[in-house]
């Protein structure tokens, strides 16, 4: 058995950075920029109105002055003749300003009668201008790697970029097997349950910019197995679940030795998630996860989601974890590292009674993995531990 720490080395060893593709703008949302992006223009490219008023010379702007209004200035549509002294321009919000003008007062400050203004009493000392490049400046970057955020998208479009260079997703191939699994919708025989890693495993890895496709269910033959790797042809990983323990049934090691893999690693001092392998296997890595449900998650958080973030050009990292205080006590560990199901409460972290690694309930209503080292002694309420947030 290794440790994790050894065994993520292993895994990001399995893969490499994917190739970069260029995306329209509209569907970035949520890829992995590969390349720096500038902008290709000032914004505002000009100075700009920030409020509906007049514009003037700021040095003229005292209360009870009087201007001639000369034209009128509105967004996407400026007034282009200078204001001179004593005129002012009937200004919009987004509109450039008027050569000469160097200040907006705004209409609610101002008494109009025909085509002269008077300004109020009170007309505060902000001048309502947006100067040129005050948001980004041509050539401004933003930097990659990063994950778009919609955010990211607006700014992006701003700066008039309309396509994107962002990192292929990875392929992912999802194999169930077992000769009790059914898939969800269908009937199951009397000794059967129905399959629920693949769709967990798609939805975790998807969240995280992986493309997953579920294959059909591997029977507990040599065949099947077989046929089944076979139609994972073309994916970045292949991940199969179940099979991998050392009951007479659990052959997808074998299978997989017979196809080519080239083992990195089995077992891993790890609880749930034990009976983990990976390996190459032609051109795609291959991890081979535990059956029980919430082994099979846990080891998608831990190990296959730092393997996807390494693709997307995201480094080798860890899951990242956070710390809080525990709001129970807990009993000393064992020799494996252990990620126990947890809540996060106002008081701190609280441990799910129940850790059997079939409970999907319990993984369901968790909202942290709290982390325990292998033989970390007894902790008392108000010691602070580190967990991964689900
Ligand atoms: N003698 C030993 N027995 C077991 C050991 C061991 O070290 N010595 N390890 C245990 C641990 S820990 C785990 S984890 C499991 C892992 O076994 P496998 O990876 O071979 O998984 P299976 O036996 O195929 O299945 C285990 C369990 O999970 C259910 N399962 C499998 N696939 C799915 C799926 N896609 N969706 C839902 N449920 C699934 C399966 O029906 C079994 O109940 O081995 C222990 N045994
Ligand atoms: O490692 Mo198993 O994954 O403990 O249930």
């Amino acid at each position: 058995m290794i440790t994790v720490d050894a065994a993520l080395s292993h895994l990001f060893a399995l893969v490499e950075p994917l190739e970069i593709e260029e995306v329209p703008l509209a569907e970035a949302a949520g890829r992995i920029l590969a390349r720096d992006v500038t902008a290709r223009r000032d914004q505002p490219p000009f100075s700009a109105s920030a409020m509906d008023g007049y514009a003037l010379r700021g040095d003229e702007a005292t209360p009870g002055a009087r201007f001639t209004v000369i034209g009128e200035a509105a967004a996407g549509h400026g007034f282009h003749r200078a204001a001179n002294a004593g005129e002012a321009v009937r200004i919009f919000t987004g509109a450039p300003l008027p050569e000469g003008a160097t200040r907006v007062i705004i209409q609610e400050d101002v008494t109009r009668d025909g085509d002269t203004i008077t300004l109020g009493a009170d007309i505060g000392t902000k001048d309502h201008i947006r100067p040129l490049g005050c948001d980004f400046r041509q050539g401004q970057s933003i930097t990659a790697p990063r994950a778009l955020r919609p955010a990211d998208i607006a700014l992006m479009a701003s700066m008039n970029i309309a396509s994107v260079p962002v990192r292929r997703k990875p392929q992912v191939a999802l194999i169930s097997t077992g000769d009790e699994l059914v898939m969800p919708g269908e009937a199951p025989g009397p000794d059967q349950i129905i399959a629920s890693n693949t769709f967990g495993l798609k939805a975790l890895l998807e969240a995280r910019g992986a493309r997953a496709r579920i294959l059909p269910i591997a029977r507990d033959t040599v065949a099947s197995l077989t046929t089944a790797f076979g139609l994972a042809e073309g994916a970045d990983l292949i991940i199969t679940i179940g099979g991998a323990s050392v009951g007479d049934h659990d052959l997808v090691g074998r299978v997989a030795g017979d196809l080519g893999m080239d083992r990195a690693f089995y077992k891993v001092a790890m609880r749930p998630g034990k009976p983990l392998m990976a390996g190459r296997m032609g051109g795609a890595a291959m991890v081979g996860l535990p059956g029980n449900p919430v082994s099979a998650m846990v080891c998608g958080q831990v190990f296959v989601a730092p393997m996807i973030n390494k693709m997307l050009g995201l480094g080798e990292g860890p899951a990242p974890r956070r710390e809080t205080v525990l709001a129970a006590p807990l009993p000393a560990n064992g020799p494996r590292e252990h990620y126990m199901r947890a809540r996060l409460t106002d008081a701190g972290l609280i441990a799910e009674d129940k850790q059997d690694s079939s409970l999907l309930s319990i993984l369901a209503h968790s909202d942290a993995l709290l982390v325990r080292p292998p033989h970390d002694p007894a902790r008392d309420a108000g010691e602070t531990v580190a967990y991964l947030p689900i």
